[in-house]
């Protein structure tokens, strides 16, 4: 469904400030796949997920979605497959729209443009409708200003916004980091309901071990812009934040502050 073959990506390339963001990385995944991404800093997680959005195009290797290669595809011609939420909620909304707005937007997303932009009773509807399952009373609150709104709140928009053309494959990029833990709480269980409802591929970048673990089933590691650890369910199903810890031991130059990464 997702293929990553022998992705290669060196920023400043034969420079003092060389970085070796991705080194021949694979990874498979099939549909359904709700893959966790854990990692020091710098490892490379940002730039798997900016390699399967076409943010950055690798220097090396295939990406391919159905099995069609979208490698040289940029980021605007992949965005009807691909669905995506930053850790800042600020990154994923318009704060000057409207809730309806907003969404309106994210109907709309890889139709032909020229479709009629305003928001008709029957659309209306349908936002209100997906609305409710935030649980947040959003729905009624179609006319506001998204500016206005909670950080959490925008977050679990933004999740609504990245998912609701149902996009091939879905990208969180540490979407729960900037919230507080009763609002991370909130979005990561709605994460859970929309990807499990929907089916979503999905990939989740995450410093949180206890919420790699529980979430998803799959979890990849990277160190060095390596995969270096990639276990199925039944071991994930088995590891503790404690496990993960340890392989992070293992390796050499990995920082980890673990407080964050057992929060
Ligand atoms: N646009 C860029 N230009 C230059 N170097 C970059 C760019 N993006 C990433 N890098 C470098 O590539 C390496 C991998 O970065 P990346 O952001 O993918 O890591 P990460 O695992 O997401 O890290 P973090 O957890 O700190 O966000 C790092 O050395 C980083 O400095």
């Amino acid at each position: 469904m997702l293929s990553i073959a022998s992705v290669a990506k060196t920023f400043f390339p034969g420079t003092v400030n060389e970085r070796r963001a991705l080194v021949d990385v694979d990874l498979e995944m099939v549909e359904g796949d709700f893959v966790t991404v854990i990692g020091s800093n710098g490892a490379g997680k940002s730039t798997l997920l900016n390699t399967v959005a076409g943010r950055i195009i690798q220097d090396e290797g295939i990406v391919s979605l159905d099995g069609k290669n979208v490698s040289r595809l940029r980021e605007h011609q992949r965005a009807s497959m691909v669905g995506r939420v930053f850790q800042d909620p600020m990154a994923g909304t318009a704060p000057n729209l409207t809730i309806e707005e907003n969404l309106s937007l994210a109907d709309r997303r890889g139709k032909p443009r020229g479709l009629a932009r305003g928001v008709t009773k029957a659309k209306r509807e349908r936002f209100a409708e997906a609305l409710t399952q935030l649980e947040l009373g959003l729905e009624s609150r179609l006319k506001t200003k998204v500016g206005l709104l909670s950080g959490g709140q925008r977050q679990a928009l933004s999740l609504l916004m990245a998912t609701y053309s149902d996009p091939r494959v879905l990208l969180l990029d540490e979407h729960t980091a900037a919230l507080d833990p009763q609002r991370a709480e909130l979005v990561t269980r709605l994460t859970r309901t929309v990807v499990e409802e929907k089916g979503l591929t999905t990939l989740m970048v995450t410093h949180n071990m206890v919420q790699a673990l529980e979430v998803g089933n799959r979890l990849i590691m990277m160190h060095e812009g390596r995969i270096i650890l990639d276990v199925g369910p039944e071991r994930k199903s088995q590891m503790t934040p404690e496990d993960l810890l340890a392989e992070f031991g293992k390796l050499k130059g990995a920082v980890v502050d673990d407080k964050t990464m057992l929060q």
